[in-house]
């Protein structure tokens, strides 16, 4: 078979993504500000941190969808406009229930008044292992199937630049490795920052790893083993480095 997926994500150059002095105050609550985050071109960062820290509101501001409270500045690296090469996985699904699975992956390209490729949805529909389910409403699914297709809707967007709001929280841990996997390989080559409460999921999916804390929250960054994602966790180096990542989180003495 030939994957449509993989052969349109060539048609493009992914640019390098930065957000410079980002702030989020809310009151007189700093959460943090002058942070500068970098994304390179083609890669995939991981973005960890505790509940409530400001790690959702740091992706908005990135998707060019500040949030009250939040001010930065967000650049490309080929220095062009972002809006119209982001796709944004929000931590909720917004699907709509009145609509099949198959109209809410194509959603984006039937408001913007775009042609439409079922066989392209139905592909990613088949990817996340839901194209049985292709003409059902959303109500008829659980709620790791709802988050399933949000993530096939992200990448029917086709966009070089992906932003991803803990994309697999909802799934069980087979259905979550094997999708890491997948998705993996259809986001090669463009430029992903993705937010994960998961260590694991950052020691496999991320060419950088970032934590965020503290209060005003700072940045640290994790060294990495050399390994290509997706790693394996079995390997000795990845599972040392998933260690370290949890003791940065603070979740290990
Ligand atoms: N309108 C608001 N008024 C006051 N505080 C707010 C408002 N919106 C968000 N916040 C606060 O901003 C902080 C950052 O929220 P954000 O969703 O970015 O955190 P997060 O790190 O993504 O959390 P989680 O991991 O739980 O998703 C939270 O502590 C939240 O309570």
């Amino acid at each position: 078979m030939i994957d449509t997926v993989s052969s349109t994500a060539r048609a493009f150059t992914a640019p390098a993504l930065a957000i410079e002095s980002a702030a989020l105050r809310f009151g007189d609550r700093v959460y943090f500000a002058g942070l500068d985050l970098a994304v390179e071109a083609g890669h995939t960062a991981c973005l960890l941190g505790p509940s409530g820290v400001g790690k959702s509101s740091l992706l908005r501001l990135l998707a060019g969808l500040a949030p009250a409270g939040a001010t930065g500045t967000v650049k490309a690296s080929d220095g062009l406009p972002l809006p119209g090469r982001v796709a944004l996985m929000d931590q909720r699904d917004h699907l709509l229930p009145w609509a099949s699975l198959l109209d809410n992956v194509t959603l984006g390209a039937r408001l913007r008044g775009e042609a439409v490729d079922p066989a392209r949805a139905r592909h990613l529909l088949d990817l996340v292992e839901l194209d049985a389910a292709a003409a059902l409403p959303p109500r008829a699914l659980s709620g790791g199937q709802r988050q399933r297709v949000a993530l096939a809707r992200t990448l029917y967007e086709n966009r070089p630049v992906v932003l991803m709001d803990e994309p697999f929280s909802a799934l069980d841990a087979v259905t979550r490795h094997r999708l890491q996997t997948t998705t993996a390989r259809l986001l090669a080559g463009r430029t992903v920052l993705l937010v994960t409460h998961d260590p694991g999921e950052a020691l496999r999916l991320g060419d950088a790893v970032h934590v965020l804390r503290g209060e005003p929250a700072q940045l640290t960054t994790l060294a990495l083993p050399p390994q290509p994602v997706p790693r394996s966790l079995g390997d000795a180096a990845v599972a040392a480095a998933q260690a370290a990542l949890l003791a940065l989180l603070g979740a290990m003495a």
